[in-house]
């Protein structure tokens, strides 16, 4: 059985179908996972450095894999802010399906390669100005990587070595386990409400299910931006740690986990977050449609022109 699971993961989804003997992907947890666009042969570069393989079909993600430990860091790269790009959710949801299917992996540790900054979340620019059309694409493409991540079998790990706002803090939501390093000038949050727009209801659920209902009610209004001492005190991290140490910690920290045995931590994953994957897959259509819509109001678009003035203004 635990052989039979492993080798037929495909994520949370395919991971609960084995185990509950459930045949159709429709009823079942994720049945999204877009085998068309896997593999995307020829847009991947790959390299081998003894056990440790890099790829990446982007210079924006880079994906160091090794067979050995059976564990990849995952970094972005997309300077200066990391923020989340049509090109870089893209990326990003190809490189997890990678991972995904890749046998000897079992953890991924996500973090950035940038000193000071995780991610600034969706980026703006994405958000402003465009067509409804490019709205839609968009929101789809964020949507596909939060079912990716979300819903991964893997081991997931966020070493958040600076601020995550928004959408980057959604992103180490996703994650099992989050450290960040305890520099007081780094903050992590949903501060959507800042910006004049509002957190899906699975940005909120996710939040729901790390820090819990009351926590999540008043963080979304306010759009709190907790520093890391905070965020540990309500539950949004997982402990903080000197911020040289960020990523050996992630790494000791993965090896406890991986000393779970696969399956049995991937259904137990997989009974955690169904509902909350199953939420978003029935309503994947009208979310995207919702979001094309209130974009583009004249009203939230202003909103965001100011948001962003303020945020080129120099800083006190
Ligand atoms: C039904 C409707 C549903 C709608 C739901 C939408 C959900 C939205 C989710 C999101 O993720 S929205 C994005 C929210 N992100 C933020 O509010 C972060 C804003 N940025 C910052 O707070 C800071 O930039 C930082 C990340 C703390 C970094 O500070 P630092 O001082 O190091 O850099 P800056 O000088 O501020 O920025 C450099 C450069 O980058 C631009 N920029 C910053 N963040 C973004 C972003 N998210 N998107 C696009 N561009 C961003 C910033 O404007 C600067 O640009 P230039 O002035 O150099 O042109």
């Amino acid at each position: 059985m635990a052989a039979l699971l492993l080798r037929t993961s495909r994520g949370l989804g395919a991971c609960l179908r084995v185990a509950t003997g459930c045949p159709s992907p429709s009823s079942c947890v994720v049945a999204a996972w877009s085998s068309a666009r896997w593999p995307r042969e020829g847009a991947v570069a790959w390299r081998t450095h003894a056990q440790v393989r890099h790829y990446s079909s982007s210079d924006k993600l880079s994906i160091d894999m090794d067979d050995k430990t059976g564990v990849a860091v995952l970094k972005l790269s997309n300077p200066p802010v990391n923020s989340l790009s049509l090109e870089l959710l893209t990326e990003l949801a190809i490189g997890l399906d990678k991972l995904e299917m890749n046998p000897s992996c079992r953890g991924v540790i996500m973090t950035s390669a940038h000193p000071h900054i995780f991610s600034a979340g969706l980026d703006v620019s994405e958000m402003m100005g465009k067509p409804t059309e490019h709205y839609r694409e968009f929101w789809r493409a964020v949507q596909e990587m939060w079912l990716k991540l979300y819903g991964s079998s893997l081991v997931t790990i966020a070493a958040i070595n600076g601020s995550s706002p928004a959408g980057g803090c959604l992103m180490a939501m996703c994650c099992d386990y989050r450290l960040m390093a305890d520099n007081p000038k780094y903050s992590i949050g949903l501060n959507e409400t800042k910006l004049g727009i509002v957190a899906p209801f699975w940005f909120r659920d996710t939040m729901m299910g790390v820090v819990g209902t009351r926590v999540t009610e008043r963080s979304l209004q306010l759009g709190l931006m907790y520093s890391p001492a905070e965020a540990v005190h309500v539950g949004l991290v997982d402990r903080t740690v000197p911020e040289e140490t960020v990523f050996e910690e992630a790494r000791t920290e993965m090896a406890r986990w991986l000393k779970i045995p696969d399956h049995a931590r991937q259904i137990t994953k997989s009974m955690m977050r169904k509902t909350t994957i199953d939420h978003l897959l029935a309503q994947r259509d009208s979310d995207i449609s919702n979001f094309a819509n209130f974009i583009s109001k004249d009203s939230i678009q202003k909103s965001l022109t100011a948001y962003m003035q303020a945020l080129r203004q120099p800083k006190k």
